[in-house]
């Protein structure tokens, strides 16, 4: 029998379902892997903003870790949310000793404006983390953060694609446009190449979790043996299709719809 594709996400909690660990595990799901969670923060959110965060021990995280590696191995591991830059460290450390494509999201702003990160675990992210990703999923603000360009047209987001590869080590960044007036397209810079991630953006306020969801998917691909590029490309279908199929659920920016693919549009 084929091994079934398994994957992990180390990330945050999300009560309401619609991002972090939530947004993970629903989006293995769909795309065919078996999910698993390390927990890094519990988080008290909502469509509508963060309320508060506590933040694991690093004994309880690295535990946790532990738990799911000696048991099951995943053939790929996403990260979300860490918060704090001794979370980054021994995450860091421990992912170290395996041989895995590691898919980092780096979780700093939520949609709701909320900060995630704080600048010391942003130097961390840049020194420790983004060294041993295979693929970086900012957006255009994370983007910013980490790279220092201004990311505010597709020249920008290309410039500082290139940078977190070609200097800051990681594989393959995704700087993703959802952040843009007009488009929604996604600048993916893989082996020298760029490639324009392209949908069609649509008008609406529930995009709560989409970067969870896209990171998760290309997670979810790898796991399942799937090049870089077209895991890439088949997340960004995925993510699509879950913003053109509002749940309308919430007061603010509710969640997308992870079952979306098998919807008609
Ligand atoms: N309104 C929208 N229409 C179409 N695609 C969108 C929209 N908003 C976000 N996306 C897509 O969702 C994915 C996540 O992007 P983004 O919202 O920028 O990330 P984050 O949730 O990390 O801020 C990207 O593929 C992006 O292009
Ligand atoms: C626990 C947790 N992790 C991540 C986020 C932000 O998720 P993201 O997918 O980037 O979603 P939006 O920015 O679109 O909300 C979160 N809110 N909570």
């Amino acid at each position: 029998m084929a091994e079934i594709p398994k994957v992990l996400s180390i990330a945050g909690t999300d009560p309401t379902g619609g991002a972090g660990i939530h947004a993970d595990l629903k989006t293995f799901q769909e795309v065919g892997a078996y999910g698993m969670a390390v927990i890094t923060s519990v988080v008290a959110q909502n469509t509508v903003g963060v309320k508060d965060v506590w933040h694991m021990e690093n004994e309880a995280i690295l535990k946790q870790l532990e738990a799911v590696l000696e048991d099951i191995r995943p053939q790929a591991v996403k990260t979300g949310m860490i918060a704090l830059p001794s979370m980054i460290e021994s995450i860091t450390d421990r992912l170290e000793r395996e041989n895995l494509p590691i898919i980092v999201d780096p979780v700093m702003v939520a949609t709701s404006g909320d900060s995630l990160m704080d600048k010391e675990t942003t130097e961390l992210m840049i020194n420790r983390l983004l060294p041993i990703a295979e693929v970086v999923t900012p957006n255009m603000e994370e983007a910013e953060k980490l790279t220092g360009v201004n990311v505010s047209t597709i020249k920008e987001a290309e410039k500082a694609a290139r940078l977190l590869v070609d200097e800051m080590g990681a594989g393959a960044a995704v700087v993703k446009g959802g952040h843009a007036k007009d488009t929604a397209i996604d600048v993916l810079y893989y082996k020298k190449e760029f490639i324009h991630l392209t949908a069609d953006r649509f008008d609406t306020k529930h995009t709560h979790g989409t970067g969870c969801t896209f990171s998760a998917a290309i997670a979810a691909n790898r796991a399942k043996g799937i090049p870089v590029i077209k895991s890439c490309e088949l997340a960004k279908e995925f993510i699509t299709k879950a913003i053109s199929h509002p749940l309308n659920i919430g007061h603010g920016s509710g969640p997308v719809n992870h079952w979306g693919r098998f919807l008609e549009k």
